[in-house]
């Protein structure tokens, strides 16, 4: 079986791919995110997650045969993509711009190999309740919403806010699992072969 490596600098990804118990080594594979004019959503995080995979495999050395996994999450409210917070002022200007409404989260993953790539887009919806100036404040305060798309996390403190979520959890906290399986089988890697060691 062929190594599998992640390129992903983000804890949850992590513990994602470890909760399914698939070996694999963490790579760095920092790309621009600008979006491209006119690019829809779903083609941007896919775009993501294929440069991250393919970043993650040119931080290998050459002789390396392994695969590479890369993934990308995004926000969507009215089609517009909400990405990382800059600052408190873009925090709390998202949070309040998702308050009493229900949004998208857009989670791409590609794999390649040296041969080839394959990606999936994974499509939820997360409806918030209403959230006041106040608590939008005190949650940018926590820490928590700075590395995270739309300015939350529904794994953390941000669950508060989730009034109600159709699609896949562990897509809007980063990495499809579902998914991630399935496409991982493609390439010959299977999951939980390290469950009987648990
Ligand atoms: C909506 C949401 C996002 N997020 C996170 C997942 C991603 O880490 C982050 C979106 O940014 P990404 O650019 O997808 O990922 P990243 O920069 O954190 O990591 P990588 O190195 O793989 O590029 O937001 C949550 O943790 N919980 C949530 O509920």
């Amino acid at each position: 079986m062929k190594p599998l490596y992640l390129a992903s600098g983000s804890p949850r990804r992590r513990e994602l791919l470890t909760q399914i118990g698939v070996p694999f080594t963490a790579v760095s594979a920092d790309i621009d995110e600008t979006p491209l004019d006119h690019e829809t959503p779903s083609a941007y995080v896919e775009r993501l997650a294929r440069g991250k995979a393919d970043a993650g495999r040119r931080a290998l050395s050459a002789d390396i045969d392994g695969c590479v996994l890369g993934a990308d999450t995004a926000v969507v409210l009215d089609g517009k993509i909400l990405g990382k917070p800059q600052d408190q002022a873009d925090a709390v200007s998202m949070l309040l711009g998702l308050s009493g409404r229900d949004h998208e989260v857009l989670t791409a993953i590609a794999v390649l190999d040296g041969q080839r790539c394959e990606s999936r887009v994974v499509r939820s919806r997360v409806s918030f309740r209403i959230i006041t100036e106040q608590e939008a404040l005190a949650y940018w305060a926590s820490g928590e919403p700075r590395d995270k798309a739309g300015s939350y996390g529904i794994q953390g403190l941000g669950a508060v806010f989730v009034a109600g979520l159709e699609g896949s959890y562990s897509a809007v906290v980063g990495l499809p699992l579902c998914e991630t399986a399935e496409l991982l089988g493609h390439f010959g890697i299977p999951c939980w072969q390290n469950l009987s060691a648990r």
